[in-house]
């Protein structure tokens, strides 16, 4: 198993220790190392079909990695994701994710959606039976808090003026903000997001990195970001690894992986007179 030096992440919250995810003959994560800091935004970026996705599909419990290790750090205890079922990785473990299509109920107004987001913890207050019907126990104090939590990120998010709204209606940029919003209300350790940029326009992408330095300072927590955006990628990012083809081929601050030859060829592609992707070059002539 090749061996990485990964001493710069300070306060280890994840590590993923020689991933293997193979789909019949299909090599799609080969034997991926990488560690993610709490209280740190940390990027996986690749050209497509690299393995971002399968990597959180095995982080979250969506697919059982073929091979290797994904150890968490939880405040209370260690464990080991890939042993965990889906709905355990999110509710025990805390490790919780948005998806690149979203998946909002678009008929639910934002708050509901956002309290529906809480339903565990809700259903943990009621014991589990019809005392929530009767709002007895702690249910109620339960339902009160879920509701100031709800609150409390579309406030952070910039939507509480359409919190009645019904979420389909909202634009596609503020879909997304709800999208993060839902996720922290489930109370994360480790946020992991898929492409959140993805559609946003430049204003909106200035937002969102708002919002993630926020979310990583004063929540503590770890991000995990998969993204196309150089530019988000360039300026929210504490540390980044590249794949390629399932394999980390570079890892690194910005200013390391923006100077990385290997990274450019692996955008390049093998051809010599390939042109970067004009986004990608784009980005790495603005923020390189
Ligand atoms: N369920 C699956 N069955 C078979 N092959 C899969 C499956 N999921 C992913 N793959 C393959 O694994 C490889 C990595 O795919 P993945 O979606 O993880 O890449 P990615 O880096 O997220 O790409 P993109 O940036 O385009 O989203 C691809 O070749 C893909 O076709």
């Amino acid at each position: 198993m090749a061996q990485y030096d990964d001493s710069a992440v300070k306060n280890p919250l994840l590590r993923v220790d020689g991933l293997t995810m193979r789909f019949g003959g299909l090599v799609a994560i080969d034997n991926l190392s990488l560690v993610a800091g709490r209280g740190q935004i940390t990027a996986i970026i690749g050209p497509n079909g690299a393995g971002k996705t399968t990597l959180f599909n095995c982080l979250t419990g969506f697919y059982k990695p073929t091979e290797g290790n994904l150890t968490f750090h939880h405040p209370d205890r260690d464990y080991q994701l890939q042993k965990l079922d889906n709905h355990k990785v999110a509710q025990v473990a805390g490790v919780v994710r948005t998806f690149q299509n979203i998946r909002l109920f678009p008929k639910m107004t934002l708050l509901e959606n956002l309290i529906v987001a809480q339903h565990n913890a809700l259903m943990r207050a009621s014991g589990y039976t019809f005392l929530g019907l009767f709002n007895l126990g702690g249910y109620a104090k339960a339902e009160k808090e879920a509701v100031e939590k709800a609150k409390y990120w579309l406030d952070l998010v910039g939507l509480t003026h359409r919190a009645d709204e019904e979420a389909g209606n909202l634009p596609y940029g503020a879909q997304r903000r709800v999208e993060i919003a839902r996720a922290m209300c489930v109370g994360p350790k480790l946020l992991c997001l898929d492409e959140p940029a993805a559609g946003l326009n430049p204003s909106e992408s200035l937002e969102l990195n708002k919002l993630l330095f926020r979310i990583r300072d004063e929540e503590q927590i770890g991000i995990l970001l998969i993204e196309h955006d150089m530019s988000v990628i360039m300026q929210v990012s504490d540390r980044i690894y590249v794949l390629d083809h399932g394999k980390r081929i570079a890892a690194g601050t910005p200013e390391e992986i923006r100077n990385d030859p290997v990274v450019i060829k692996a955008y390049l592609g093998e051809e010599e007179d390939d042109e970067l992707p004009p986004e990608v070059a784009a980005d790495l002539a603005t923020h390189g």
